[in-house]
């Protein structure tokens, strides 16, 4: 069943001048009751499988998936459906449109659906007024202990693979229960329903693979995207997720079963950036695998097919792209997440000046290694231009960190960029990038291709460099041996040692080796979380320098400013955000970053800097500017509590 949002309808006060059409805010009242959209289908029914009426409308004809989108595309509005949310209102007679009509769920059809669901939490008058009675047990309890009840079973799982499958049943089932529990529990599920358990969730989403919950878009859907974007229940999106599965994590080419990352990862654009589900749409563009232990896998969701690459592969990206700004105009942020190297740089350079677009592992990365940096250095006192970076790893993360730095140091030292950058070096599977290596490699290395003789190991980089940073972004798990720590802790009384790849398997070395091999002199964070360790009689606590902290944040500053594009100064901005929030307690436990407890604090303020950076820029469409912007940030954000049904 589909729904349409009050379930996202906040209870906040109104921010003076914080726009709130946006967030479809209102005050608090009971709400009508659930209304859910449907598709009315020429099924020749008038009741959808559980019974319930459908209301037909007066609209036209059935799917239009036999027409092609070139027919559709000339006479269609440009400017998105978000107020002709059906694009009835846009379409000419001639046109074919898809029959939406809205409904009331009630009785055991409100029971199944998992944005109005409240479970044992409906009360005896809602009970009565929407035909429950004896579809539950008699007992009614709060939502608090619903939450507890189901922290208690999800304690009892001992595989990290149950907890995930229990949670993601449990958003399908009671989507505000789900958010409840992870935001109230943040800490504990993170690593459940994101790195490190959703990377096996993803190696067997074919097998535990149960409802879709995102919109799967591959090669048999060419010259229909803008029809298929259309097949989603929601209207009114504000972000995207968006993977084609070639670079799952550190685990390489899952193909179509990357969706659990949009999936993930948009769970926490509403439980720690607090935008609401229904604005969130998670997509997966399949162009075939090259991985031969899917192709070969019986239970393989996706095409079986090797990838589709050159022409083919940018023609159904461009006809997705255009069709997400014909659906839902220019303030939609698309987050490209977990692509390879090369579509990576491609993609974002490519669309940079024409959509909403932001890589996370490239962008999202770098703004949060930034300010895990900018924070040490609070402490250590300092510039960064004191310091020399060595990286393992000169992928997306890597020269996306790289640059960042330079961007940062360049502005604060007002220096040549160029310059900037000649304190940082790369290693590649190829060894040290040197200048005389400038031909063979991939044009995002060039600019880091510095005069030096050629090294192979990361050892002998290390000796030859002696980086007071070593930054981990190769994917490859147990990189930083013993000997390359070791060295580390020779050169540097205290040095920084960031394993940033993910989920915890392709860690470059644990929290643990880190601490002992530099005698717990090492400051240290990992991409996925490790648990505190102990050495000679103190309690370290690795950070988790994962761009978790920054991308809620960064993209609720987007959708509140109503921005249109996304600049590099936005980027700092969020650094400098998340920065301020280490406090000396933490850093004295060995800490970079703030513990994730306060996370929706702390996105509210990266949402806050970013959107004021938007309107600096004159990027920002939502005028006037509110006077208090993280006062209208928090404001803004979805709560999961549950609301009352009259
Ligand atoms: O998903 C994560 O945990 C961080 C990330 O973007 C990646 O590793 O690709
Ligand atoms: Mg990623």
């Amino acid at each position: 069943m589909f729904s349409l949002s009050p379930s996202s309808f906040l209870n906040k006060t109104v921010v003076p001048g914080c726009s709130t059409h946006l967030f479809l805010r209102q005050p608090r009242t009971l709400i009508t009751p659930p209304a859910s959209l449907r598709v009315f289908s020429s099924l020749g029914s008038n009741r959808d499988p559980n019974g319930s009426l459908l209301i037909e409308t007066t609209a036209a004809s059935s799917s239009s998936l036999e027409t092609s989108a070139t027919d559709i595309v000339p006479k269609s509005t440009v400017s998105g459906g978000v107020q002709d949310v059906y694009g009835e209102d846009a379409a000419t007679e001639d046109m074919p449109i898809t029959p939406w009509s809205l409904s009331v769920a009630s009785g055991y059809t409100l029971l199944r659906d998992p944005h109005h669901n409240k479970g044992l939490a409906f009360s005896h008058r809602e009970r009565d007024a929407h035909y429950l009675r004896g579809l539950l047990p008699p007992t009614v309890i709060s939502q608090d202990l619903q939450v507890k009840k189901m922290m208690h079973t999800l304690r009892q799982y001992q595989v990290p693979l149950q907890r995930y499958m229990a949670m993601m049943d449990l958003q399908e089932t009671n989507e505000r229960l789900f958010y409840k529990l992870l935001i109230d529990h943040v800490e504990e599920l993170l690593p459940v329903v994101y790195t490190p358990t959703v990377g096996e969730a993803c190696q067997k989403y074919g097998s535990i693979f149960l409802r879709p919950q995102g919109l799967f878009i591959s090669l048999k859907e060419k010259g229909k995207i803008h029809e298929v974007l259309r097949n989603w229940p929601e209207k009114n999106i504000q972000v995207i997720v968006v993977t084609d599965g070639e670079r799952i994590l550190g685990l390489g080419d899952l193909g179509c079963q990357g969706m659990g990352i949009p999936v993930g990862k948009l769970s926490l654009y509403t439980a720690l950036g607090g935008v609401r589900p229904s604005a969130c749409l998670p997509v997966t563009i399949d162009v075939g695998t090259n991985n031969e232990k899917l192709l070969n896998d019986e239970f393989y969701i996706g095409l079986r097919q090797r990838r589709a690459t050159g022409e083919e592969y940018s023609e159904l990206m461009h006809e997705f792209m255009t069709a997400v700004k014909q659906n839902y105009g220019e303030k939609v942020v698309i987050q490209f997440e977990d692509f390879a190297n090369h579509n990576a740089f491609d993609l974002l350079a490519k669309y940079g000046t024409t959509h909403l677009v932001f890589n996370d592992d490239i962008q999202g990365t770098a703004s949060v290694v930034l300010a895990g940096l900018i924070a040490a250095l609070r402490f250590v006192g300092g510039s960064l231009s004191n310091h020399r970076f060595l990286f393992l790893g000169a992928g997306e993360a890597g020269t996306g960190i790289a640059e960042l730095i330079a961007l940062e140091i360049s502005k604060k030292s007002q220096i040549p960029l160029e310059e900037a950058r000649k304190n940082i070096w790369l290693v590649d599977s190829k060894g040290l990038i040197v200048s005389s290596r400038k031909e063979s490699i991939q044009h995002f290395k060039k600019p880091w291709a510095h005069d030096h003789e050629p090294i192979r190991e990361l050892v002998d980089a290390v000796k030859a460099i002696k980086p007071t940073v070593l930054i981990g972004t190769s994917g490859v798990g147990q990189t930083f041996t013993q000997d390359v720590v070791e060295t580390m802790a020779e050169l540097n009384e205290k040095p920084i040692i960031l394993s940033l790849s993910n989920p915890t398997s392709q860690s470059e070395c644990t929290a643990e080796q880190a601490y002992t091999w530099s005698q717990g002199r090492a400051i240290f964070a990992s991409g996925s979380p490790f648990a505190p360790v102990e050495y000679e009689g103190k309690t370290f606590v690795p950070g988790q320098a994962n761009n978790a902290y920054i991308f809620p944040g960064f993209g609720l500053g987007l959708i509140m400013s109503g921005t249109i594009r996304v600049h590099d100064d936005m980027l700092l901005a969020a650094s400098e955000a998340l920065a301020e929030e280490l406090m000396e307690e933490h850093y004295e436990k060995g800490m970079i970053y703030p513990p994730f407890r306060n996370i929706r604090k702390i996105s509210a303020r990266i949402a806050a800097k970013v959107a004021a950076k938007a309107y600096e820029l004159g990027l920002a469409t939502r005028l006037p500017q509110p006077k208090e912007l993280e006062q209208c940030a928090e404001s803004s954000m979805y709560s999961p509590s549950y609301r009352s049904y009259r």
